[in-house]
């Protein structure tokens, strides 16, 4: 560990002088962040499906149209459930084949069952995402069955899905703590990712549902995850509902995670999740990541502009702090610059 800690002190001396970028880079070495972090925007899913007003398709095609050219590399899509239980994403196969797909990015769809699955696929599908609960109250309420059946069903989707080629994602809800059964304990969630990851998930989304956690409980809960599962194939999932995301996220940065899902404008909730708020906002988290010298490659200005677009046709205002803040500049992205010139990690 002194060993280690000493390396990261000489990089961090010795490149004290060269450019900016370098400089950051051997700050994150010395503090142990990642150097890069890829966002995973959920805004078209995660952030639409909770809104009970009709959003046209048409909406929806551009908002993600105008998300792909920000330069995010994972953009969700819709979900391919039942209508019956989330009318919102009952367009889900206009969605997905209506819009831009960009070279080098992805599209990822939820699925619950083998119906989902097979739909997705007449649609070329790339890329699937299954979600189950740590917690068999809110399993129950979001999917209709026990953790141990929804495990079940799991095995034949994701086998399906990777012998025709296509990834899958998998999410665990209630990571922190449960609308309908309170408490989780870690040891469940580390459970339930070791069971998705060995079932061939390339990735686990641990879903911070009701944004219960502080860093004290993302912490003892990603200690038990990473037992299980490679901390490069973790991601976390953050809800703002007690303001907690960011401070969460800068914790999993701390333990080497580097993969973390946000939703434009801060936008969403889950329907079997009543009271939760919406996910962090993807401004916020891109702007503390190019503040930290974490590269996202994320161009703000196209982002803060996809969150004004869903926003004005929301008839909803942004729950982005940054948005906000920026919203009153004539030139906002001038004004981040000359800021950032004038500190010492410039990006
Ligand atoms: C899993 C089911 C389908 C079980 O629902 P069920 O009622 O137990 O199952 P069923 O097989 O009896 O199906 C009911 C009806 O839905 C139809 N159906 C069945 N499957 C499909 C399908 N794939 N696509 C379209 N239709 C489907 C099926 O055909 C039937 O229609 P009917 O015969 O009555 O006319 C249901 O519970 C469901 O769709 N749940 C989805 C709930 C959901 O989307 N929740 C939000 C996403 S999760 C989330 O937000 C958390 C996350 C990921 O963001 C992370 C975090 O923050 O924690």
């Amino acid at each position: 560990m002194h060993f280690i800690n000493d390396v990261s002190k000489f990089i961090y001396s010795s490149l004290r002088n060269e450019s900016s970028r370098l400089r950051s880079y051997a700050v994150n070495c010395a503090q142990k962040y990642p150097t890069k972090v890829r966002v995973v925007e959920v805004g078209p899913r995660d952030g639409l499906q909770n809104e009970s007003k009709n959003i046209p398709t048409d909406v929806k095609v551009e908002f993600i149209n105008r998300l792909s050219a920000t330069g995010l590399k994972n953009v969700e899509a819709t979900s391919f459930v039942s209508p019956k239980w989330v009318p919102q994403m009952a367009d889900h196969s206009d969605v997905y084949s209506r819009i831009d797909k960009v070279d080098g990015v992805s599209y990822p769809v939820l699925v619950p069952n083998m119906r989902g699955l097979l739909t997705a696929m007449q649609h070329d599908v790339k890329e699937i995402a299954v979600f189950g609960s740590a917690s068999e109250g809110f399993s129950q309420k979001n999917i209709g069955c026990s953790i141990a059946e929804s495990l079940e069903r799991f095995e034949d989707v994701v086998s399906t899905a990777l012998d025709h080629g296509i990834k899958v994602r998998g999410y665990i809800s209630c990571v922190c703590g449960c609308p309908y059964d309170g408490a989780v304990s870690p040891h469940d969630v580390a459970k339930m990712s070791d069971a998705l990851f060995k079932m061939g998930c390339y990735e686990i989304s641990l879903g911070d549902t009701i944004g219960i956690g502080t860093p004290g409980t993302i912490r003892a809960m990603l200690q038990e995850v990473m037992e299980m599962v490679p901390v490069e194939n973790l991601a976390l999932h953050c809800h703002d509902t007690y303001g907690q995301a960011l401070s969460n996220i800068l914790t999993a940065l701390e333990m080497g995670i580097s993969v973390f899902d946000s939703s434009v404008a801060g936008l969403g909730g889950c329907p079997y999740a009543r009271g939760a708020s919406g996910n962090v906002a993807t401004e916020d988290l891109v702007y503390m990541l190019q503040g930290m010298g974490i590269e996202t490659g994320v161009d703000m200005e196209l982002l803060l502009g996809a969150g004004r677009y869903i926003c004005e046709e929301l008839g909803k205002n942004t729950e982005s702090k940054v948005a906000k803040a920026l919203s009153g500049k004539e030139k906002p992205m001038k004004f981040l610059q000359s800021y950032r010139n004038q500190t010492s990690l410039k990006n």
